[in-house]
């Protein structure tokens, strides 16, 4: 049986009103899964519960297996988080970025600059890896925290609307990036309004609205059930979402 990466199980969150009510999702190691759903319909919630970042109301969350709620600590060591605007120290370099995040972590410094220069080469930042990150566009520093989430190596990485601002050039590096997290037996879940990135890379697509999964599978297993052969993400995301 495929190991599984995330169990969520009867997650529940109020703020002023429900967000999330009673969420059960499995996503299964070496995936990349896209969650998708209309604005407000709780992905952003669900994810910072994974996280850490949000305390549930009820329900469980397991990561390869660890409670994350009972055992936070070792849930996050194996877990990356990136937001959708992702906090970078300005005044830093990406080298020294690097360094200090490595050092949150606790890594040994000699292997956190092997792994540092690494990163930097395959995100294409190797050239401006002492520059200071505030002149840096949006892009590169969307590269700079991925390279940060990514150095502790973590198996299970949580991307928010990674690819929005980014233009072709820079959507493409980060997407084959991802695919390239999958590629080495990680596993990838992302959030994204678009549509075109789900169909294209996902291997499996969770779509949320009102607090609920609405439907789960592959693309092939979201058109079976629309019983439409030839239709898009796009169609099946608006029939599901527009009575929700
Ligand atoms: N800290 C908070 N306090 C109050 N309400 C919140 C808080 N965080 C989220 N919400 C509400 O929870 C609902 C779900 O928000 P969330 O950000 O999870 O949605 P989302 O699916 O990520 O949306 P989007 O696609 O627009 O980013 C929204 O109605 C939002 O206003």
């Amino acid at each position: 049986m495929t190991e599984s990466a995330l169990r969520i199980r009867g997650l529940a969150k109020s703020f002023d009103k429900p967000v999330i009510a009673g969420l059960d999702l499995e996503i299964a190691a070496g995936q990349l899964y896209a969650l998708l759903g209309p604005n407000g319909a709780g992905k952003t919630t669900t994810l910072r519960m994974v996280t850490g970042l949000t305390r549930p109301d009820t329900g469980s969350i397991e990561i390869f297996g660890i409670d994350a709620r009972r055992h936070p600590l070792e849930a996050k060591a194996i877990t990356a988080w990136l937001p959708d605007e992702p906090m970078l120290y300005d005044k830093l370099s990406p080298s020294e970025y690097l360094a200090f995040v490595a050092g949150l972590w606790r890594m040994d410094p000699r292997s956190a600059a092997e792994e540092a220069e690494r990163l930097l080469h395959w995100l294409d930042l190797w050239e401006e890896r002492d520059t200071r990150c505030e002149g840096f566009s949006r892009g590169m520093k969307q590269k700079v925290a991925l390279a940060g989430a990514l150095i502790h190596d973590p198996r299970l990485l949580i991307l928010d609307e990674p690819l929005t601002g980014l233009d072709a050039n820079m959507a493409r590096s980060v997407k084959d990036a991802l695919r390239a997290q999958v590629d080495a037996g990680k596993t990838v879940i992302v959030t994204t309004h678009i549509l075109e990135v789900a169909e294209r890379m996902a291997d499996r697509i969770g779509i949320i609205a009102g607090g609920k999964l609405l439907e789960e599978g592959t693309l092939e297993e979201l058109r079976g059930r629309a019983g439409s052969e030839g239709m898009t993400l796009e169609d099946i995301f608006i029939r599901l979402t527009s009575g929700a």
